[in-house]
């Protein structure tokens, strides 16, 4: 999984020429038989995402969009603790934003909606922790397929952060109303084998057989029409494709709150590892 070369790895008779691959820094891709892989590189910040990851992610998969060797796409984290913790918290206490990116903007909004808009299906291998934004992207993906050490959860009430759209209404699809409140409101992590039976994963398997699972899943896709899948996929998204305007209305929203005194107290709070105070600092009542 250290693959950082130049143009994507393939293995199988199925690929056609792969695109180059553009030298990331947050992210690794790689092209396994008829599957791209990729793998959110932070280990150190437990896959927390900057801007810069964001905007690495969507190249990614526009990549894995654009190659017509590719039928499924698999998502995972770097190492064996975390598939990806959300934003980088201790980023924005130091900035109170997450980083520079190429297009000025951070576009997390950008990167749910392409993971849902790419014609193809996409498997979280959820190999540690996923929380907050983390969390959204496995939820986002069609299909979850956990390590048994696996953790799931949202945690922004803790940390001055939310995700108002398709964070609270897609979750709320695939949990139900109940948990999907109680999973915002306590922000708990939950056990991988609460999360299958939740349906929050597809499947939980031993932490060394997650990568194969996820790519006997990934090939057995590829089995499959292409153009079946596609529309498949389509039309389950049509039912929740409103979720994008509220989407759209929840990162405006996160704006303005993460730059408020009450917001970046959670984000302080985090890197200073203190108990946040928001009580003293609400403006809005
Ligand atoms: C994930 C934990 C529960 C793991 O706990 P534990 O196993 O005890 O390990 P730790 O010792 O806590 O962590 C190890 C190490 O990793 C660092 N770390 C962990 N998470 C992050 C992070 N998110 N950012 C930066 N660094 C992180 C941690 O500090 C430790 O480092 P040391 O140097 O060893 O101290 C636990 O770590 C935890 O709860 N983490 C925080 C999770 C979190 O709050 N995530 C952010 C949620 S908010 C979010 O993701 C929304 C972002 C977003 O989608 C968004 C969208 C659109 C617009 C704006 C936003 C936005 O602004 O938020």
């Amino acid at each position: 999984m250290t693959d950082q070369t130049t143009t994507a790895t393939t293995s199988s008779s199925r690929a056609t020429a792969a695109p180059a691959v553009p030298a990331f820094e947050d992210v690794v891709y790689e092209r396994r038989n008829a599957a791209a892989i990729i793998t959110i590189n932070r280990p150190e910040r437990y896959n927390a995402f900057r801007g810069k990851t964001v905007e690495e992610l969507i190249k990614a998969f526009r990549l894995a969009w654009a190659d017509h060797g590719v039928q499924a796409v698999i998502l995972t984290g770097a190492g064996e603790k975390a598939f990806c913790t959300g934003g980088d918290v201790k980023q924005r206490a130091e900035t109170g934003d997450y980083g520079s990116t190429e297009s000025g903007m951070f576009e997390i909004g950008n990167l749910h909606k392409l993971i849902r808009d790419i014609p193809k299906p996409v498997i979280a291998a959820v190999n540690g922790v996923a929380v907050g934004g983390g969390h959204v992207l496995h939820v986002l993906c069609d299909l979850t397929i956990a390590s048994s050490t696996a953790r799931f959860g949202q945690a922004g009430p803790r940390v001055g952060s939310f995700d108002a759209g398709f964070g609270s209404a897609y979750l709320a699809r695939v949990v139900g109303e109940k948990r999907a409140r109680e999973i915002w409101y306590l922000c708990r992590l939950y056990d991988a084998a609460t999360a299958e039976r939740w349906g929050l994963a597809n499947t939980v398997v031993e932490p060394e057989r997650l990568m194969d699972e996820a790519m006997d899943w990934a090939d057995e896709i590829a089995e499959k029409s292409p153009t079946a899948i596609r529309f498949l996929k389509q039309s389950f998204n049509a039912d929740t494709d409103h979720q994008a305007g509220l989407s759209n209305l929840a990162m405006s929203a996160l704006d303005l709150f993460v730059a408020s005194p009450e917001g970046a107290e959670g984000a302080a709070a985090f890197a200073e590892k203190r108990t946040p105070d928001f009580a003293s600092k609400v403006q809005y009542h």
